[in-house]
């Protein structure tokens, strides 16, 4: 059993090994932007985190499935008004796709409103023999390859939370205010099917669809089986990596007639591939919150590594806490996989399953682009279900790095690597745009009702 060497509070994980360091270099201006945080109201609340927490049990017992998806890496540029409404409208539109196919509940986990912190493989990055701090994010440090724009500047906390903040009010008047009306998902998006960079196949799908779903609605109203109220809105949950500890912790507290702490910068904090060493500070930090984590799982992961991190993150083995996140590669899951389930089966614990299949499928190309493959990224999220349904367990959700907008960074389902350079847009890893986005969810959305028709017999 794990023993702490001191109790934890939101500052006990500055004693511990941090395997991404931030290069800050100025320790007082980085009290000075915490203690400004800590006086700032949360961003989001204890009855919301909670409320994700209980369908996050319910996609563990296979009765939802969740969404999650959004940049990578999110910049202060993207508070947007277009950029914001054309990410909640590919969620949404990949949501309904997906419902379609799952026949449960979706769970949208948008990775934005926060999503400004970025480990990166290397701390410095050379270009013709200069050397500077690579980009840490927009809440670390600024892009462009200059000395003053990659100084870590601890006034970002606050630029970020501000515009996260804003971001979120934007979300929420949206979901609110009917945009995401489910009676009328034919109006979600008249002009983005009108675009020519859609294929006319997919556009019928997803007309032929949304006329289903609104039929579906009707009757079951018809029906009164579900409040009306209810359909009037969907709900959109926030994630981000809970890399910047500082920012997290600052905004880390107790809240009136609850127990425990909640990180309230987000709904769904992730620990990374890079972080998740169970004695180091990532773990010890989110070890104290009473948020649901994702966990992310590379390639290298041992059955003895997740249940360690099982220990220190949900020791009690609340239901909805745990989201473990696999990136393994679309080669390395059908080896890698298994034996964490197993392992996870045997210690009888609860987690939901879910397949990131884009951070194990980054290549370079020969002039030197990041990008992805659509066939490897589904390869991988085939393999995933495969692995499950033969071994009775349940996949219960996608990870994208994805954007509703018309860029070219992910090759297939319509782009080559000539097209790479047209509209390149991510400041860190590529994304899946518009097109290739709703096409993935129609091939996800396939799968599953193929699942279970095979399951019904
Ligand atoms: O998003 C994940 C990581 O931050 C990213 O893959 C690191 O990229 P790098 O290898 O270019 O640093
Ligand atoms: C950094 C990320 O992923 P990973 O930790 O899985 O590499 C990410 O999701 O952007
Ligand atoms: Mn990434």
């Amino acid at each position: 059993m794990y023993v702490p060497a001191q109790p934890w509070s939101p500052d006990s994980w500055r004693e511990r090994f941090n395997a991404a360091p931030l290069p800050y270099d100025d320790p007082d201006a980085v009290q000075v932007a915490v203690e400004k945080l800590r006086a700032l109201p949360p961003l989001v609340t204890s009855w919301e985190v909670e409320r994700l927490k209980g369908y996050l049990a319910e996609a563990q017992l296979g009765r939802r499935f969740v969404l999650q998806g959004g940049d990578c890496a999110e910049t202060l540029d993207d508070c947007r008004p277009n950029i914001v409404t054309n990410k909640l409208k590919i969620l949404l539109q990949m949501s309904l796709v997906l419902v379609h196919g799952a026949r449960r509940p979706v769970v949208r986990l948008g990775r934005f409103a926060g999503q400004y912190a970025k480990p990166r493989s290397s701390p410095v990055e050379t270009r013709d023999g200069v050397s500077l701090p690579s980009y840490f994010g927009d809440l670390i440090n600024r892009a462009p390859f200059d000395a003053t724009a990659r100084r870590p500047d601890p006034n970002l906390m606050i630029a970020g939370y501000q515009h996260a903040a804003i971001t979120l009010n934007f979300i929420r008047s949206l979901s609110e205010g009917g945009f995401a009306d489910l009676h009328h998902p034919e109006y979600w998006d008249l002009s983005f099917l009108e675009r020519a960079d859609l294929p006319g196949e997919l556009r019928e799908r997803y007309q032929r669809m949304t006329e289903q779903v609104g039929e579906a609605l009707r009757f079951m109203e018809a029906l009164a089986e579900v409040p009306v109220g209810e359909l009037s809105r969907v709900e959109f949950f926030t994630s981000h990596e809970g890399l910047n500890l500082h920012y997290e912790s600052a905004q880390t507290r107790k809240v009136a007639r609850r127990p425990g702490f909640y990180d309230l910068t987000t709904h769904l904090p992730w620990i990374g591939e890079r972080t998740r060493q169970p004695d180091g500070a990532h773990v010890e930090f989110f070890s104290g919150v009473e948020n649901p984590l994702g966990i992310k799982l590379g390639p290298k992961t041992l059955r003895d590594d997740v249940i360690r991190l099982l220990d220190r993150l949900n020791p009690a083995d609340e239901p909805g806490k745990i989201v473990l996140i696999v990136r393994m590669g679309a080669g390395r899951v059908r080896d890698g996989l298994p034996p964490l389930i197993e392992a996870v089966r045997s210690a009888g614990r609860k987690v939901l399953w879910m397949s990131d299949p884009m951070h194990g499928n980054t290549l370079t190309t020969s002039s030197g682009i990041k990008t992805r493959n659509f066939e490897d990224i589904l390869t991988e999220i085939e393999a995933n279900f495969e692995v499950h349904e033969s071994m009775g367990s349940n996949l219960g959700g996608v990870h994208f790095e994805l954007t509703g907008d018309d860029v070219t960074e992910c090759v297939g389902a319509g782009l080559t690597e000539s097209d790479l350079d047209q509209r390149y847009a991510s400041l860190c890893d590529p994304r899946l745009n518009y097109r290739q986005s709703l096409e993935m969810a129609f091939r996800i959305a396939h799968r599953m009702a193929e699942s279970s028709r095979r399951a019904r017999g």
